[in-house]
């Protein structure tokens, strides 16, 4: 499953925010997008996953164009993690996980055994297992942001939009679901705000800048010094690592290289 956003504008109440945005993501790309606070990243992916709709512009899905899909169609081939997930469901964990089910059955149509074990591989894959049963309400942050991963697993789509999907998650459980969605295979587009953890996945990277495409390219080409301080103003050390082979990115605060 390919994307294509072209010559995408988008404006909240007559404010411009998105600025002639083309994009692509080809079948099994994996592909982030980073920049500053307030530089359209959410935005951009609300666009693309029809919370928003563009002022201008055409978004493509394997060359079909977006308008022409009816709304279902779409939920079988999308899954997408927003950033907010702070939803007042007042569900189970394992009922929540199921509602991924829901864009390939039939109205009312209940769970069959595949689905069940879709459903338990899910929760598995974000080592929420024990949970199953907990009330979605009283979890943590974190768990929260697994039950929801395990979800859009659950609804087995091959494009993923994530809004930085691991951004209430300990160390351990982001590269774990990291390496869940990039096992995958499918095809990817997340913000990321973490760039070590988006050096080490993305196949290749968009950078944002005041609601427009600043750059883009593969994390060698993306991550220098130079290029950090332009977009973060921030120092930085930027070295190939040795075992990962991925770029790999040292802060250099002020108060402490001094
Ligand atoms: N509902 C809204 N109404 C008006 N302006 C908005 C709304 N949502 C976002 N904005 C503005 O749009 C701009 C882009 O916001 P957006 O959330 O896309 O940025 P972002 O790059 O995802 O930021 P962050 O890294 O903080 O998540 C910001 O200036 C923000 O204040």
């Amino acid at each position: 499953m390919k994307l294509q956003v072209e010559n995408l504008n988008f404006s909240y109440n007559h404010h411009k925010i998105l600025k002639d945005i083309s994009i692509h993501v080809a079948n099994g790309e994996f592909v982030g997008i980073i920049g500053p606070n307030g530089s359209g990243k959410s935005t951009l992916l609300k666009n693309i996953y029809r919370a928003l709709t563009p002022d201008t512009g055409s978004i493509y899905l394997d060359e079909k164009n977006y308008r022409n899909f009816k709304v279902k169609e779409i939920a079988k081939k999308l899954g997408v993690i927003g950033q907010d997930n702070s939803l007042p469901f007042d569900f189970a964990v394992n009922e929540i996980v199921a509602m991924g089910r829901s864009p390939h059955k039939k109205l009312f149509e209940g769970d069959k055994k595949e689905d069940k074990e879709i459903i338990q591989n899910a929760l598995k894959k974000v080592d929420m297992e024990e949970m199953a049963e907990r009330n979605f309400l009283y979890l943590s942050g974190g768990e929260k942001q697994r039950v929801l991963l395990a979800r859009v697993l659950s609804q087995q789509t091959e494009f993923l939009v994530l809004d930085e999907p691991t951004n209430h998650l300990d160390i351990h459980h982001q590269l774990r679901i990291f390496d869940v969605i990039k096992g995958l295979g499918a095809t990817v587009l997340s913000a990321i705000h973490d760039l070590n953890i988006a050096s080490l996945y993305c196949d290749r990277i968009y950078v944002m800048k005041n609601g427009s495409i600043y750059k883009s390219g593969t994390p060698e080409e993306i991550f220098t010094s130079e290029n950090i301080n332009e977009v973060f103003n921030i120092k930085t050390d930027v070295r190939l690592h040795p075992v990962t082979k991925k770029v790999m990115i040292t802060y250099l605060p002020e108060s402490i290289i001094n």
